[in-house]
């Protein structure tokens, strides 16, 4: 049996992300089952080199999971003709550095989002990219979630008749990090080391809107601070001076209005950590994380407005499921493996730095609609 080796500089997994889902879950998940199997055979085998500031944290972490090659030496590593690709999950004020190293080295690039901190700097990666004829990715992960393909596969199907709104709800509680350690990092709370609500969910609003719905053609948004104070890793209280809660409506092409409201101040009374409905004029649905569920306007009941008597109708027992029908793997190693066929066999790719550069867009238009109080038009260029 035929193989392709493809060796991947993997900064950033001593992170959340970096480590769970993109090391464990999807690059190491595929070298143990033997690498990813082409239809003539040929298997992909992705062979990590773990890269960070850190050497006890690396070395533990190629100790624990069997991996041969890790450095705290971002320039050697890329300066090794036999790496193929630099995949960046670092936090995201560190990524346009590295990355821009990258793309000067020839290396092929897969990054986490928001691929930079400005657009500016998004739009100038995807262009150096372009010009070093490297093949480029950013992660876009929700688009693999079973209840957003089960929501795809509606859409795809003519479901919803003309598709009216979308309305968003994302969030939970994030501690404060006085009595209980809070469950994100520090970094996501101040402004100076990249950090905000908007920041981080718009680009993954931005791409889910624009594949499942049409391209965002304007945005008003408010964003606020909820909680003023918190507390970091070792216990000192900090001034969080990040948005902890974006509140946008966006206009759709086709005049379909998405409103979605993301907070880290917010107590969970839904069935996942992200919901939307939508709807349209013959059925709605509404879609999590691993759910998605529909009514259809044969099925939709008549209430009538009346306060004066208990709810006539129970709602939630309406819906119907969508079933799988599917065996749906990790989405982020779904991603992955698309990426790697992408690299190595050049099947088609449309998940690029020019794509995540309209991510990092609609969350720099949103803090200005926010801080001027206005609703902005999205640029034509990169929708
Ligand atoms: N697609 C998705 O669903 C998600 C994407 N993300 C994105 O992934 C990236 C990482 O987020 P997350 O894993 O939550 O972050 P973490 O704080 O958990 O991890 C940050 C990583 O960056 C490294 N790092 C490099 N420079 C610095 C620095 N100056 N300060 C702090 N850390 C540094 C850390 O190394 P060390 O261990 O040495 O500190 C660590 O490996 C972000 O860009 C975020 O937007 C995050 C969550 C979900
Ligand atoms: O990008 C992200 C997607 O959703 C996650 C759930 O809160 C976040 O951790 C994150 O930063």
């Amino acid at each position: 049996m035929t193989h392709t080796t493809v060796r991947i500089a993997m900064n950033g997994v001593t992170g959340r992300m970096g480590h769970r889902q993109h090391l464990v879950r999807s690059v190491l998940a595929l070298r143990d089952q033997g690498g990813l199997e082409l239809a003539d055979g040929t298997r992909i085998r992705p062979e990590p080199v773990l890269v960070g500031r850190s050497a006890h944290k690396l070395r533990a972490l190629a100790d624990r999971h069997g991996v041969e090659h890790w450095s705290c030496d971002l320039d050697s590593v890329l300066g090794d003709d036999t790496i193929d690709v630099y995949f960046d999950a670092q936090i995201t004020a560190a990524r346009e550095e590295a990355v821009g190293k990258a793309i000067a080295a020839g290396k092929h690039l897969y990054v986490e989002k928001p691929t930079a901190s400005g657009l500016a700097g998004a739009l100038k990666l995807a262009r150096l990219a372009q010009e070093a004829g490297v093949k480029n990715g950013v992660v876009q992960d929700k688009l693999f979630l079973p209840g957003l393909r089960k929501l795809r596969r509606l859409v795809e199907s003519g479901f919803f008749g003309r598709l009216l709104s979308v309305r968003g709800e994302f969030g939970y509680w994030v501690f404060e990090g006085d009595t209980q350690p809070a469950q994100r990092p520090s970094w996501n709370y101040r402004a100076e080391d990249g950090g905000g609500i908007a920041a981080d969910m718009f680009p993954h609003w931005e791409y889910l809107l624009h594949e499942l719905f049409g391209p965002v053609r304007s945005v008003q948004a408010h964003l606020t601070t909820h909680i003023p104070r918190r507390w970091d890793e070792s216990g000192a209280p900090y001034d969080a001076t990040a948005d902890d809660a974006a509140y946008g409506i966006f206009e759709l092409a086709g005049g379909i209005v998405a409103q979605i409201n993301s907070s880290w101040a917010v107590r969970v009374h839904r069935d996942e950590l992200v919901e939307f409905q939508v709807d349209g004029t013959e059925g709605s649905a509404v879609a999590g994380l691993r759910h998605c569920r529909i009514q259809h306007r044969a099925g939709t009941p008549k209430p009538v407005w009346n306060p004066d008597v208990p709810a006539s109708e129970p709602f939630r027992a309406q819906w119907q499921d969508v079933p799988d029908n599917a065996d749906f793997d990790n989405g982020f190693k779904v991603q992955w493996e698309l990426f790697l066929r992408h690299v190595v066999r050049d099947e088609p790719w449309r998940w690029d730095l020019a794509a995540g550069a309209r991510g990092v867009q609609l969350a720099e238009l949103a803090r200005r609609s926010s801080s001027e109080g206005r609703r902005l038009d999205v640029p034509e260029a990169i929708r």
